[in-house]
């Protein structure tokens, strides 16, 4: 599990160790770290042409220092300060002793020919998006050809939600120090911070333990383990699924399919389609009548394409009565959002599975803090929330988070969220927290979309096909075939 830190819990931790070592030590390590990655990621320092943009803050010291480690290695180094009275002292005396050249805000800045432009505008000190010198450097630093690094934070990205208000630095990679802020992968700031990269300056000890996190494939393997010798069909897990309906059959087989790809143990199905999942998934239990008449489940999925009428309101109520994990997706959405007390009530867990507008229908707007406002719902309800999107985000009603790293835009398309459900259902039928199930499932959603977008656009029932690969893959995460996107 990678844990996400706020800048708070950051800031707590260099202090700590900033009064064991001696001055500067920190900002050192911070720097040579920053320098080491640049130079691996350029291939050479000799003869490239480097702008390191720097503020008046300890984020420009960083930048000055690396700047002077890549021009003692032959990089022609130009340090553009934005405040030059308050640049770091010290960074900027390095950087001149090195041979780096120092202009101001609108001096040669060398962007239009630099190979590597390093954002040490601002990092966890700032507040809200970029002022206007920095703003226009940064949107020439995008427009230009050199390679954009951002020191620990990009620019004018909120490190804790990830909020962008206004301008702000768009870097290829992020060299963030001491922990992964959440700002780097979720909401706006994860397409700001572009691939993450982790220097260790010996916060470790000194952090709280961090209360949001990130799955990695070994963290999932857990959930996706093969059956053991004495397993049946029973003790895998069943899923209870209730979704679609006689017109719209296509939600319950996505369904009911995703979550027996995931987990083939059993899975039951009852609802008004039936003769479509019949017909799909022969290995289904398909009953027609209630959720009552489907026989013993493990965990219930709920919502896709059932409808909202008052069959449907009853066949929701009815799984929400039990003392069984529940997935609340789509249609029971809506119908949750009508009537909470549905969910506030119940002692199992629930899993609320909105994207935005869903969102928006318990009351309150998304917003630019995505973990915050799923932490909110979540505790209101009692009940973990999946918010969905770019980065999806998971909370629970305790205030744990996860913020999932996997995924493809190309999941964008119709049937995909029927998709998930299916899987979640699936793992939340073993038992496991649900937090972290929801998280895990949200991981294999991810993974799955990838390996299917490898061949092009998908449909939602390519990802139905993958899963079987994406399980194994995740199973044997030392495979590495599958690329990362985000940290
Ligand atoms: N505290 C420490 O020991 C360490 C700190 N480190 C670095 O220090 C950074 C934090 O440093 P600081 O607390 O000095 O703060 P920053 O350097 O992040 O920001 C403070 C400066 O930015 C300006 N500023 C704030 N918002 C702005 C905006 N929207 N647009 C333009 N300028 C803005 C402020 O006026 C101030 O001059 C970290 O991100 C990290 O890069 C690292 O060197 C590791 C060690
Ligand atoms: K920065």
């Amino acid at each position: 599990m990678i844990g996400l830190s706020t800048a708070a819990e950051v800031r707590a931790a260099e202090d700590v160790l900033l009064a064991r070592t001696r001055e500067g030590v920190l900002m050192q390590r911070a720097a040579t770290g920053l320098a080491t990655v640049c130079l691996r990621l350029l291939g050479r320092a000799h003869g490239t042409r480097v702008t390191a943009l720097a503020g008046a803050g300890n984020n420009g010291g960083d930048a000055l220092f690396a700047g002077a480690h890549l021009a003692a290695r032959g990089a022609r180094v130009t340090a553009v300060l934005l405040d030059p009275d308050r640049a770091h002292p010290a960074g900027l005396a390095a950087l001149r002793r090195a041979g780096g050249r120092v202009t101001g805000p609108e001096g040669p800045d060398g962007l239009d020919r630099a190979d590597l432009v390093l954002d040490g505008v601002v990092g966890t000190g700032g507040r809200g998006g970029l002022r206007p010198p920095a703003a226009r450097l940064a949107g020439r630093a995008a427009a230009g050809p050199g390679m954009t690094v951002a020191v620990d934070v990009p620019s004018g990205v909120d490190a804790d939600t990830g909020a962008v208000a206004g301008e702000a630095f768009a870097a290829l990679h992020t060299v963030t120090f001491g922990a992964v802020k959440p700002g780097l992968v979720v909401g706006d700031g994860r397409g700001c911070a572009g691939t993450v990269h982790l220097v260790d300056i010996g916060l470790g000890p000194h952090l709280a333990a961090p209360r949001a996190h990130q799955l990695t494939d070994a963290d999932v393997a857990a959930h996706l383990q093969p059956p053991e010798p004495g397993d049946d069909k029973y003790s895998r897990g069943v899923v209870g699924v209730v979704a679609g309906s006689a017109v719209y059959p296509g939600a319950a087989v996505l369904c009911t399919g995703a979550a027996l790809r995931t987990r083939p143990g059993l899975v039951r199905y009852a609802g008004t389609a039936g003769d479509g999942v019949r017909a799909a998934w022969p290995e289904a239990i398909v009953t027609d009548g209630r959720p009552a008449d489907a026989g013993r489940v493990q965990a219930w999925v709920a919502g896709p394409g059932m409808g909202t009428d008052d069959d449907a309101r009853g066949a929701l109520a009815e799984v929400l009565a039990t003392d069984l994990p529940v997935v609340v997706d789509a249609d029971a959405l809506t119908m949750a959002a009508r009537e909470p007390d549905l969910v506030r009530g119940r002692g199992a867990p629930t899993v609320l599975t909105p994207h935005d507008r869903e969102f928006e229908r318990f009351g309150v707007p998304v917003g630019t803090d995505r973990i915050g406002a799923a932490r909110r719902l979540a505790a209101d309800l009692g009940a973990v929330v999946l918010l969905k999107g770019d980065a999806t985000v998971v909370a629970g009603p305790g205030g744990t988070a996860f913020v999932n790293a996997t995924g493809t835009s190309e999941l964008a398309t119709a049937g995909t969220g029927d998709v998930l459900a299916g899987i979640l259902g699936a793992l939340l039928a073993t038992g496991t927290p649900p937090a972290q199930t929801a998280a895990a499932a949200a991981h294999l959603h991810g993974r799955t979309g990838q390996l299917a977008a490898a061949r092009g656009p998908l449909v939602a029932s390519d990802l139905v096909r993958h899963l079987p690969r994406a399980v194994g893959l995740v199973r044997g995460s030392a495979t590495g075939s599958l690329r990362d996107s985000g940290a």
